[in-house]
């Protein structure tokens, strides 16, 4: 049983501020790191990972710093975002060199069973350079596998994968999770999360904005203010109905888009009674489309929530 704590940690780049007092714990099981481009989940993963020191604070695992402590090393895998590795190498080669970085008492059979664990003996023989993208990627967890370590940090693991690859990762780290390792994976694709892990953080422009279970926090995202373009076949009247209905916060004609914009209270809400409405007045509706469904925005939110 492996816990990663993030205590009060702050990491900045020159005057770039990229993490900001996050305080967090990572403990067995599966957790998402979800934030929009640019929130600073590589940062954190780095940090977790012993690659970078904190500016401020500290990460620790156990409740030891992670920082310059090479035993927590030897309990951490970590599955980097860069695309870049050694090409040239076998993916046999490639893990055998990692397990004897680790000082392991057997690189080779390490490796092999790292590279049966990902599902990769048959092409393991090949130079990476040869690999599709979901194969590099899981020459790359057996990397981070090879010395059987119980936590394992994954940046955007599943950028640039065919569904099939997905779901055989997915199968993967859940199983491992399941197992008792401590598994994080980051992503900026809600949907990603929603299938794999259950208890997720959260983070936007460098700071802690939620953590939990994936449902409340999900609800919390859809029950925001949603604000929509509507086309009809009479905006004028969808309007003055909408507004004596009484539940949508504001409306503007826009004369230029020839369409309204509606801001709706909560998400479910309003895709119940604006068809309703419409249907009883006798209006057509054309088009309506969110937006503000940019993640940002859907981030932005969680923070000022
Ligand atoms: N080495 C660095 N030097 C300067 N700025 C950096 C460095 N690393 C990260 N940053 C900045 O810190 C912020 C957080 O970056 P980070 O890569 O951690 O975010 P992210 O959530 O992983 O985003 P992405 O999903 O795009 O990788 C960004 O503004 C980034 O430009």
């Amino acid at each position: 049983m492996t816990t990663i704590g993030i205590n009060a940690v702050s990491r900045w780049f020159g005057n770039v501020v990229a993490v900001n007092d996050v305080t967090m714990s990572i403990g067995p099981g599966v957790t998402g790191l979800l934030g929009p481009n640019g929130a600073g989940k590589s940062t954190l993963i780095n940090m977790m990972a012993g690659f970078l020191a904190p500016s401020g604070g500290s990460v620790t695992l156990d409740g030891t710093p992670i920082w310059r402590n090479e035993q927590a090393y030897r309990e951490i895998g970590i599955v980097p975002e860069r695309e870049s590795m050694y090409d040239f190498l076998t993916a046999r080669e490639f893990v055998v060199a990692n397990a004897e970085l680790h000082g392991l008492a057997d690189p080779g059979a390490a490796a092999q069973r790292a590279l049966a664990t990902v599902e990769m003996e048959y092409a393991q023989d090949r130079r990476i350079e040869t690999y599709s993208k979901g194969m590099r990627q899981r020459a790359k967890m057996a990397s981070a596998l090879v010395h059987d370590p119980s936590v394992l940090l994954l940046d955007e693991p599943f950028n640039g994968m065919d569904p099939r690859q997905r779901l055989h990762l997915m199968d993967l780290l859940r199983a491992m999770g399941a197992d008792g390792r401590t598994v994080l994976f980051s992503s900026h694709i809600l949907e990603e999360v929603e299938q794999l892990a259950h208890h997720i953080e959260v983070v936007v422009a460098g700071r802690h904005a939620a953590s939990g279970d994936f449902r409340k926090i999900r609800r919390l995202m859809t029950d925001r203010p949603h604000r929509y373009l509507v086309r009809s076949s009479d905006d004028r009247a969808l309007a003055s109905a909408l507004i004596a209905h009484g539940s949508t916060a504001a409306i503007e004609l826009d004369g230029t888009e020839r369409a309204l914009r509606i801001q709706a209270v909560d998400f479910a809400g309003f895709t119940a009674y604006l068809p309703r409405i419409a249907r009883d007045h006798g209006i057509r509706l054309y088009a309506v489309s969110p937006s503000d469904e940019s993640l940002e925005s859907v981030f932005s939110y969680l923070v000022t929530a």
